[in-house]
């Protein structure tokens, strides 16, 4: 079954431990942190001291997701913060092998996301060294935007590289889901589901995460 890692991106930040409760007690798998610098992204959202403090407010595993320049610069303190997931953009650093394991040589889950118009050739040599791809189905800095169905046909062509390189890895795809877009997304092959404002804007946090976990 697919899993579902709600972003607390659309939450209410002047209460967020019991917005993760919402999405803990409605059966989320993960919890997606949307990290973001004003200069990567066009917007600026939160940093380490923020998810050290909502560190053993959730036994959700802490799904990292860094919209930041240089993100090697920046790398330990998302480990001590409590990272178990750090993803980290294609386009963002020029030595993304070396960060790539300098992460997992931490014990930490290294992600790598692509924007939409990035290649996926741009991961040819380095999917040997990865737990997960996300696929960005916006443009990265904002939630509630809407789902670019061209990555419909990127979600499908990875998985078939995938299935030949490497079928370990996950396949994460971020923005724009909702109830409506994700069987389409699960079927091209998509394993974790990132979805913010469908989530959070609902008055039923609980009932969208099982929609789009059981959705086909
Ligand atoms: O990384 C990002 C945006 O840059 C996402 O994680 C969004 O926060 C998802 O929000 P929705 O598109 O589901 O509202
Ligand atoms: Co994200």
């Amino acid at each position: 079954m697919v899993k579902v890692a709600p972003s607390i991106l659309s939450a209410d930040f002047c209460c967020l431990s019991e917005e993760i409760k919402k999405v803990e007690n409605g059966g989320a798998d993960l919890l997606h942190i949307d990290v973001m610098d004003g200069h990567f992204v066009p917007n600026i959202t939160l940093g380490p001291p923020v998810i050290s403090s909502l560190k053993g407010k959730t036994y959700l595993p802490f799904d990292v997701h860094l919209m930041i320049e240089n993100p090697e610069k920046h790398i330990d303190d998302f480990i001590k913060a409590g990272a178990d997931i750090i993803t980290v953009h294609v386009e963002s650093t020029v030595h993304l092998n070396r960060l790539v394991n300098y992460i997992k040589n931490k014990g930490i889950k290294p992600g790598v996301a692509l924007n939409p118009s990035t290649p996926l050739s741009s991961l040819q040599y380095i999917l040997d060294d990865i737990y997960m791809i996300l696929i960005m189905s916006v443009n990265p800095g904002f939630g509630g935007q809407k789902f670019i169905p061209k990555m419909l046909e990127k979600i499908r062509d990875l998985k078939r590289v995938i299935l030949q390189e490497n079928p370990e890895i996950l396949i994460e795809v971020d923005g724009g889901i909702n109830e409506e877009n994700a069987p389409d997304i699960i079927k091209a092959g998509a394993d974790i589901l990132v979805a913010g404002s469908a989530i959070y804007l609902s008055s039923n946090p609980g009932d969208v995460i099982e929609k789009l976990k059981t959705a086909h």
